[in-house]
């Protein structure tokens, strides 16, 4: 990471506040914590998470590793135009809205296949600055990261009245699966430009459970029955944690995957480059996207008082649905707004940008 001092989030910048979640207690099943997990969970789908184990220093450094190779390795190596997420990614492959403007963030993805298998590519290959920090830093990182997600899913399984592990077996680690692990680096806002950017435009995530980590502000969320996006501050040691379309759909709705974008960072923080990191853990590729109604009463009770019960029943796979995002962000595939409309997944409000 650059060794500069990052100024602070801009105190008069107003942010929306989440639970804080402490992963240890969790652990310990501490019924108060699983509670308030759950709150957060069902209420806006994001949270922080503390004591969570997981140092993301040295994803950092492969993440500058590897976008410091010149352009040309990288583009070796990019995830192309057919729906395929893991590789890399350039700045402005991506449209953020309907209109077609443009993302301002590069990434590398790395398949949690991939990162389990190596040496052996099962999916696709890396730049060699990748390569070089899979077995000391992504295998452990990708690893740890399953973990923690795999605590908290086992948490939500409970607490929809599932069988034990039903929500596991559709995320086992032999399935080939969309789960990957991001490093993402969005650069400082050009001299002289006054708009807010937008890095990533507004999405609800695609998977399961998102583990992100980043330093500088920049993420906001839409808040349920608001229209206005509001920043979410990040904290030292503190993980922001949130679910994603699959967890939506499997629960009926009761879990809730909401819709988040990445701005420009406020104040003097907008100066500087801003690094995230994410691990996605997403159901396996054959999982059937759809609320388990036969499963747990809570959920089929949630379904059925739903105003639109059909929106549970996708008839996507996981790697259908994954895909059809994916490809249908691509700025290469877009013929107009219909092309953004066809990359959306369970958004509540499906026109906000
Ligand atoms: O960089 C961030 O803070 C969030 C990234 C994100 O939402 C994503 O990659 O899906
Ligand atoms: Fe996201």
């Amino acid at each position: 990471m650059p060794s500069v001092t990052l100024p602070p989030f801009p105190s008069d910048v107003p942010t929306h506040p989440l639970l804080v979640v402490d992963y240890a207690l969790i652990k310990a099943n501490d019924q108060n914590e699983i509670d308030k997990l759950w709150k957060a969970a069902t209420e806006l789908g994001f949270w922080y998470l503390k004591n969570h184990e997981v140092d993301p220093n040295e994803m950092f450094d492969m993440g500058v590793e590897t976008m410091n190779m010149p352009m040309s390795e990288k583009m070796k190596f990019e995830q192309g135009d057919d729906g395929m997420s893991f590789g890399y990614k350039a700045s402005g492959a991506n449209a953020v809205d309907e209109t077609g403007a443009l993302d301002t963030v590069e990434f590398i993805n790395i398949a949690k296949d991939d990162a389990i298998a190596y040496p052996k590519a099962v999916r696709r290959s890396y730049p060699a600055a990748t390569n070089a920090r899979m077995e000391s830093t992504i295998t452990p990182f990708v690893r740890k990261s399953t973990e923690v997600n795999m605590v908290l899913m086992e948490v939500f399984n409970d607490r929809l009245g599932l069988p034990k592990g039903t929500l596991a077996q559709r995320h086992t680690a032999e399935e080939f699966s969309g789960s990957e692990a991001r490093c993402i680096k969005n650069p400082p806002k050009p001299q002289g430009m006054t708009e807010e950017q937008r890095a990533i435009g507004a999405h609800t995530d695609f998977g399961s459970l998102s583990f992100l980590h980043n330093r500088l502000g920049g993420l906001q969320v839409l808040v349920p029955g608001t229209e206005k996006w509001q920043y979410i501050k990040p904290i030292p040691g503190h993980a922001i944690c949130n679910l994603g379309d699959a967890m939506a759909l499997f629960s009926g709705g009761v879990l809730r995957s909401n819709m988040h974008r990445v701005v420009t960072p406020p104040g003097d923080q907008a100066k500087h480059e801003r690094w995230s990191l994410v691990f996605f853990t997403r159901p396996g590729n054959s999982a059937v996207l759809r609320a388990l109604i036969e499963d747990s009463p809570l959920i089929a009770a949630a379904v059925k008082k739903s105003d639109d019960p059909a929106k549970y029943e996708t008839g996507s796979t996981s790697f259908e649905w994954f895909s059809r995002r994916i490809k249908n962000q691509r700025i290469n595939n877009r013929t107009g707004p219909e092309t953004w409309q066809a990359s959306r997944g369970t958004e509540h409000q499906p026109a906000a940008i």
